[in-house]
């Protein structure tokens, strides 16, 4: 815990990261102190993440993209960091992998299953072959674990903006993890391809999430591109974004009393 009682929020930075700063505004503003630090920094200091309530993996274009996207941060982080992470999440640190972040922790393995050995599923090109950049409405999962989406109840939207995000998985491991309540969140519509819609996954105890929408564009009403049709309700309350992250800060400083 830092100062002040806000939990400490690392948000991993790499080479190619480009929504780390409006990952550590997110924070900010849900209540967390958050801290960005580069990959390399903590390769070389992995207890840093001993000192973490809470953890971020941000958006972007890691390393160029450049063999698959997530890819490259994934191997390093499999090779270097699994052991620390994998203790972070046995202390009960909400993790959050945002578009490239979720890349990278499936491809790390740590989706859908820390515990598991290797990678089981995959985000892979769109079946679009194109980079989608837009707003998308969400539909709760009502079984899920997740602790980030807690109290999503309504359908919502969130914006996307990805060229890899078509999960890939058997048709055994989706029913898994629909049944085990895995599944998160869902599009309303096909946006990509992805395998029964799913738009994010969390781990066996909730408190690993990774998801194609970016959350943290969505924390203040006026982000949302109707703001101004939606009218008065829509500006009173508290976006989806603001609630998936304030979720997770108040679990995370709950965790620490
Ligand atoms: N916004 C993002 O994080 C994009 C992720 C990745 N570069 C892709 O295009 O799929």
């Amino acid at each position: 815990m830092t100062h002040q009682n806000r939990p400490d929020a690392l948000i991993f930075r790499a080479p190619g990261t480009n929504c780390d700063r409006e990952l550590a505004h997110a924070f900010e503003r849900a209540g967390a102190s958050p801290r960005l630090v580069h990959l390399d920094a903590l390769i070389s200091d992995p207890d840093a993440l001993d000192r973490a309530d809470l953890i971020g993996f941000p958006g972007g274009f890691s390393y160029g993209d450049d063999i698959a996207a997530g890819r490259v941060f994934a191997d390093r982080l499999r090779r270097y960091l699994h052991q620390p992470l994998v203790n972070a999440i046995h202390r009960g640190v909400p993790i959050i992998g945002i578009c490239n972040g979720f890349q990278v922790l499936v491809k790390a393995g740590l989706l859908p299953d820390p515990d598991a050995d290797g990678q089981s599923v995959t985000l892979s090109h769109n079946t679009s072959g194109r980079f989608v950049d837009r707003w998308v409405g969400i539909e709760p999962v009502a079984n899920t674990r997740c602790v980030w989406t807690q109290d999503l109840a309504q359908p919502y939207d969130l914006p996307i903006a990805h060229g890899e995000g078509r999960l890939a998985l058997s048709d055994n491991t989706l029913q898994y993890l629909e049944a085990n309540g895995q599944v998160a969140l869902r599009y309303a519509e096909d946006v990509n391809g992805s395998a029964g819609r799913v738009a994010g996954l969390c781990d066996p105890t909730g408190l690993v999430l990774g998801l194609m929408p970016h959350p943290e564009r969505c924390c203040d009403p006026l982000q949302h591109p109707q703001w101004s049709r939606l009218g008065e309700a829509h500006q009173s309350a508290t976006p989806p974004g603001l609630t998936m992250i304030t979720n997770a800060v108040r679990h995370a400083g709950m965790a620490n009393v």
